[in-house]
């Protein structure tokens, strides 16, 4: 801008030019715009009477100085005759449909190593955050005491399973220490039908096989401790592994953090600081649902 000012053209004529070719890029040209597909478009702006729109552009013009062939209330005039009078000055009425279609379900597929807090996240931000659907996954193992078909994983036979893996019923499955388990594609499209959007909790070779499937139509969220030492403090204190296992999923977890580059976003659940992790992927969601170019996922 600074080379463009130093050139030889006066600073006010500058301006001028920079806002009329400004404005000409924004001021449609007819009233039937393009669309593209995936952006959402406010609805078109009617065009005004085309020597308002000159106005606009030419300020110091003689005949944009000279009043509208309506006249225009005072500006102290009552507010909604001011509204009528700009109305009638406009030549149509001003609309109130919705500025922007309703934004399309998003689907969240959050993953991240052994110990990290995927269910914590999960399990606080059901509690915190309204329409979403936390999808319950299918599986072919034995139901544990104290979990809920329906809540805590479908349970089905091994039979069951392969028939669903026939009926090509499953987003993703894997066969994890014998026992299968996966994503039935019928209850995402239903919660999306109803405008839900949808969390997936996989691990990190879950979260490849969704990109695979999914691209750039999901979004993917890599859950990180502040330091390998934290992450295996907090796996040693949950107590539920032996040495062993502890040892096989610290091992993996080295590996698995090199994965985090093919995820789109990283938050960090440092110690005690659980809430500002779910804060972040709420953000993360926020900011999703205000894009222009939204993602559209296709199951
Ligand atoms: N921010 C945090 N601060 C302290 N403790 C935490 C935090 N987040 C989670 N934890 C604890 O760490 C342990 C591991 O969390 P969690 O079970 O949610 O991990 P996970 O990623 O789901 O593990 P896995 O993949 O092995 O099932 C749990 O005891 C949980 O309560």
């Amino acid at each position: 801008m600074s080379r463009v000012l130093s050139s030889h053209h006066s600073r006010p004529m500058l301006l001028r030019r920079i806002f009329t070719s400004l404005a000409r890029s924004h001021i449609p040209s007819s009233p039937s715009r393009k669309t593209i597909p995936g952006i959402r478009l406010p609805a078109s702006p009617r065009p005004g009477p085309p020597d308002l729109l000159r106005c606009r552009t030419e300020m110091a013009s003689s005949a944009c100085r000279t009043s509208p062939s309506v006249p225009l209330p005072p500006s102290d005039a009552d507010k909604a005759e001011l509204y009528r009078g700009l109305e009638t000055a406009l030549g149509s009425s001003f609309s109130s449909e919705p500025s922007l279609p309703p934004p399309n379900p998003l689907v969240i597929v959050i993953s991240g190593p052994s110990g990290v807090g995927k269910d914590a996240v999960i399990k606080r931000l059901r509690d915190v955050r309204k329409g979403l659907h936390f999808v319950v996954t299918a599986t072919s193992r034995a139901k544990r005491p104290g979990e809920v078909d329906g809540k805590d994983y479908y349970f089905v036979t091994k039979e069951e399973f392969l028939s669903m893996i026939e009926r090509n019923e499953l987003l993703e499955y894997a066969l994890v220490y014998g026992e299968y388990k996966g994503i039935p594609k019928q209850q995402i499209r239903d919660f999306m039908a109803k405008g839900s959007d949808i969390v997936l909790r996989v691990d990190i070779q879950g979260a490849a096989t969704l990109r695979s499937i999914l691209g750039d139509s999901a979004i993917f969220i890599f859950l990180v401790a502040e330091s390998e030492a934290a992450l295996v403090k907090r796996l040693i204190e949950r107590k539920t592994e032996t040495s062993d296992m502890l040892l096989v999923r610290i091992a993996t977890a080295r590996e698995e953090v090199k994965h985090m580059k093919e995820f789109d976003y990283v938050v960090m659940n440092a110690e005690g600081k659980l809430d500002g992790a779910v804060k972040l992927v709420e953000s993360i969601i926020d900011a999703e649902k205000a894009r222009v170019l939204q993602r559209n996922v296709k199951i």
